[in-house]
């Protein structure tokens, strides 16, 4: 499964670091729109598709060198399963950048991309990536993971710039989940700053929400190292620290007494983390796992708690050691 691209160029991180390519991403949104920036900085031919433009998904994929994935969640099982009926330039790389879990099957992006699309090397892109902090052309990292560390190293030199600089990992899972998983406690920490809880509180809570983050996301299959990374601590300080973050600000509304349909209707915009909240409880019910933080974030979600009600649960949990055997 060797792709054409040569996945090893001279180290030049300039913007004609790879020759160009044409890169066809799906999805206009902000983190569509984002990425498109990108891959036009680095020289890039790209094409982006969306559900309301006139193109048709195979024209813009039909002679594609890369295909960048950027929907939200509910978009990604009815375009996987198209691209599946439609022929792509061989072995080529796609690339999903979604962060969220499927409602129906409770699989990752990356999953129902395998499935789908089983001939091409599936590569995940994850970190702490603000759209709108991408936009304005200031540093960021990110990740992009895949089995085949050829396809990753591909789409790390396609899309490294100065402005954006690529690491490359060999696990997809991992780093899949943790772009996931933070987006729960995203919302946990808007509550927390939304009620004016203060720093140790906070500090408490990002601290045992990693360990509970490590948790899941190592029974599920990732490994534990990659948690500690860009695409799982680095995306949880970020996610959970700035009001760009649009499942914080969902946190940060319900502390402030609004209820969520009011806060999704302000927000107008992709909150995965509402919907991975409750497939995440479904997962951890089906493994019979005990995720304390994000059962509160479910609590709330569903109405069933006050956010100081949530607090005052967490608080006086049963008493425990900080590390119980096998966790971490
Ligand atoms: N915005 C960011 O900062 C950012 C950064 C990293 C990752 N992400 C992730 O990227 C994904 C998209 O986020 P966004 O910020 O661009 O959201 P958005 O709401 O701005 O855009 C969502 C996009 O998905 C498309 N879409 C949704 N359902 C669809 C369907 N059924 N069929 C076809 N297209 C569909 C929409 O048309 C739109 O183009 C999310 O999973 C998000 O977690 C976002
Ligand atoms: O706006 P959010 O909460 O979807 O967060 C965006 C990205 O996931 C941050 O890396």
């Amino acid at each position: 499964m060797q792709s054409n691209l040569n996945p090893n160029p001279q180290n030049n991180l300039d913007s004609t670091a790879n020759s160009p390519q044409k890169i066809a991403i799906l999805g206009s949104g902000a983190w569509g729109s984002a990425l498109a920036g990108l891959a036009r900085y680095n020289g890039h031919q790209v094409q982006v598709w969306s559900r309301s433009n006139h193109s048709s998904l195979e024209e813009i994929i039909a002679d594609a060198d890369l295909v960048l994935s950027a929907v939200s969640m509910p978009g990604v099982c009815p375009i996987a399963t198209q691209i599946k009926e439609t022929k792509l330039k061989d072995n080529i790389p796609i690339v999903t950048a979604t962060k969220g879990l499927d409602t129906e099957t409770t699989y990752t992006p990356s999953k129902i991309w395998s499935n789908c699309c089983s001939d091409h090397p599936i590569v995940v892109l994850s970190g702490p990536n603000l759209s709108k902090e991408i936009e304005q052309g200031l540093p960021a990292t990110t990740v992009v993971a895949c089995q085949d560390m050829n396809a990753a190293k591909i789409v790390q030199q396609l899309l490294s710039s100065k402005r954006f600089r690529v690491y490359t990992s060999p696990d997809p899972l991992g780093t899949e989940l943790g772009g996931t998983l933070k987006n729960v406690i995203a919302i946990a920490a808007g509550v927390c700053d939304g009620l004016h809880l203060g720093t140790n509180a906070k500090s408490g809570l990002l601290t045992r929400a990693l360990t509970e983050i490590i948790k899941i996301g190592t029974h599920l299959g990732g490994q534990a190292e990659t948690f500690f990374g860009l695409s799982g601590l680095g995306d949880m300080l970020a996610t959970c620290n700035s009001p760009l973050s649009r499942n914080y600000r969902v946190g940060y509304g319900l502390a402030q007494g609004k209820n969520l349909q009011q806060v999704l209707s302000e927000l107008g915009s992709t909150a995965e983390g509402v919907n991975t909240t409750n497939v995440l409880i479904e997962i951890a019910r089906r493994e019979q796992m005990t995720v304390p933080i994000s059962w509160q974030v479910y609590q709330l979600l569903n109405n069933k708690i006050t956010p100081q009600e949530a607090v005052e649960a967490l608080m006086e949990r049963d008493l425990k050691p900080e590390f119980l055997e096998g966790i971490i």
